[in-house]
């Protein structure tokens, strides 16, 4: 019998794309499609088993608490989650066993891939920023890839003992050095022609390593967003990062 799954927020981007994909994919059925305006209820999900949720930073938590209520697993894409909104979710997990959720700032392997590669590379170099590229209709920067692989790379760092990275800045008025998250400096670019792209660099006398992932097609995200609805049920409880469910 198919699995059923709802889509949250599926008159966007992303909705449309994993819709196509669950409607391309044997052993799935569409069975409800929700977003701005429509309740998150039992009814509405309409006998869904897992709901996949792409819609706004300022929206997830509210819906991903719906879906839980509803004993509902839940594939998060959505960004803009901070600790405290995710120990929300912990929360209310606590109270429905059996339920679960797996959120990750990004579904696309090469990204999943290229964070992984990066937090492994941390400890060896000096220097590293993070250069996130992005459409110009995104709503929130930096991007959830990007502040996720700062931490990484920060806790890396930390874990080997390196102290703050070299940098001579005494006034930078206009910002140009970036954002710091957790020590590391990550750019956001916005350009019309562009989907999602981010790029690691990392520094040491006389040599640099690049890493950089490219998202073209919003097509990408899907075998990742396949493979959380494939594994959520079998995963009780609070997942963050397709790495966990790649064993990376
Ligand atoms: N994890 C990953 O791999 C990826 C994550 N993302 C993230 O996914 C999110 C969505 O991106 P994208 O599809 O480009 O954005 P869009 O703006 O194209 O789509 C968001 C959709 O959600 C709707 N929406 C707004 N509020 C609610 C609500 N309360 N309940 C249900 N639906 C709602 C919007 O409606 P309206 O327009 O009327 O507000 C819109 O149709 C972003 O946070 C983005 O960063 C994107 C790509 C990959
Ligand atoms: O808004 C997007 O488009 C994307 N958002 C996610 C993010 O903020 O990291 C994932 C990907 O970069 C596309």
């Amino acid at each position: 019998m198919a699995m059923k799954v709802a889509v949250i927020g599926a008159q966007g981007r992303m909705g449309h794309a994993i819709s196509a994909g669950i409607e391309s994919t044997d052993g799935l059925e569409l069975v409800a499609r929700l977003d701005a305006g429509d309740d998150i209820t039992a009814e509405s999900l309409n006998g869904a088993e897992v709901a996949v949720e792409f819609t706004r930073p300022d929206a997830t938590l509210g819906n991903v608490l719906a879906c839980i209520d509803a004993g509902v697993h839940c594939v998060v894409g959505t960004t803009g989650w901070t600790d405290e909104s995710l120990a929300q979710v912990k929360e209310r997990l606590a109270g429905t066993p059996g339920t679960g959720v797996i959120i990750a700032p990004n579904y696309a392997l090469s990204a999943v891939l290229a964070m992984a590669f990066a937090a492994r590379a941390a400890a060896y170099f000096e220097s590293a920023e993070v250069i996130e590229l992005h459409h110009p209709n995104k709503v929130d920067a930096p991007s959830g890839t990007a502040m996720t692989t700062a931490k990484h790379i920060a806790q890396a760092r930390r874990d080997a003992g390196m102290g703050a990275m070299p940098d001579a800045t005494e006034t930078d008025p206009h910002g140009a050095r970036g954002a710091d998250i957790d020590g590391v400096r990550v750019h956001a670019v916005r350009l019309r022609g562009l989907t999602a792209h981010e790029e690691i660099v990392f520094g040491n006398p006389g040599e640099q390593l690049t890493i950089r992932t490219d998202s073209f097609d919003r097509a990408s995200f899907y075998p990742g967003v396949l493979l959380a609805i494939r594994e959520v049920a079998n995963r009780p409880g609070l997942t963050y990062g397709l790495d966990r469910i790649m064993d990376l």
